[in-house]
């Protein structure tokens, strides 16, 4: 019940489908744990980390997510910021795109054993999927350095979608840094929100890139 407890004592009051994020988001962490042991998913496993910096982390802004149709998760690795999204917003639905074939096929796993009904993972580099589908939103953490993400997401922001990019404290560097590619791309960038995770566990930005 370690993960449990520790998402109990975590997790905003207030925040919609709290209990079965509780009890699904210490599942998801579980599972994570276990095949850590086949194959590297994340370095981040003791129970009270893994609540603060994979759960909480992912869900924090969520208000950011709740009026949006489709929302692609671009590079969820095991399932971040995606599935824990996908727990707390029902109604939204989400696709997950991992380009590790393991990792995406662990998502998939753990979206059916813990039934979360709306989500599909695909296998696939997130541009090749904005390429094929419309999203309203796109988000990502951890995945690429802005300037990076202009380029992959650029062409998608361009016809109207936006994306909520989860960034570290320095975002308003990275987007200085990120300038001249938003500029040839027409692309606009702001930090958007910004909150500490407890226990001194870091500051996250989310910034939003939109066209220009
Ligand atoms: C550092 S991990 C972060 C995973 C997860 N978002 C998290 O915060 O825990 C980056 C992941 O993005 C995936 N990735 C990188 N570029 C990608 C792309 N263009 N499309 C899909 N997945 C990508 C990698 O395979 C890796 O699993």
């Amino acid at each position: 019940m370690q993960f449990e407890d520790e998402l109990q004592q975590v997790l905003p009051p207030g925040l919609p489908n709290r209990e079965e994020l509780i009890i699904k988001g210490a599942a998801h962490l579980r599972l994570i744990v276990e095949t850590n042991e086949q194959f590297n998913l994340t370095r981040i496993t003791t129970p009270r980390e893994a609540a603060i910096k994979h759960v909480l982390d992912s869900i924090l802004p969520w208000r950011l997510f709740e009026k949006a149709g489709l929302v692609l998760d671009a590079g969820t690795g095991p399932g971040f910021p995606g599935l824990p999204l996908a727990i707390v917003l029902p109604h939204v639905r989400w696709v997950l795109a991992e380009s590790t074939q393991k990792k995406a096929a662990f998502v998939e796993a753990a979206a059916q054993a813990l039934g979360i009904g709306n989500v599909e993972v695909m296998p696939l580099r997130a541009e090749d999927v904005l390429k094929k589908a419309r999203m309203d939103l796109i988000t990502a953490r951890a995945v690429a350095p802005l300037t990076k993400a202009a380029a992959l997401f650029g062409p998608a922001v361009r016809q109207g979608t936006r994306a909520l990019l989860y960034k570290g404290p320095d975002a308003e560097l990275e987007i200085a840094e990120a300038l001249p590619e938003a500029r040839k791309r027409r692309l606009l960038m702001k930090v958007v929100e910004r909150f500490e995770l407890p226990e001194n566990l870091g500051v996250r930005c989310i910034v939003e890139l939109t066209q220009g």
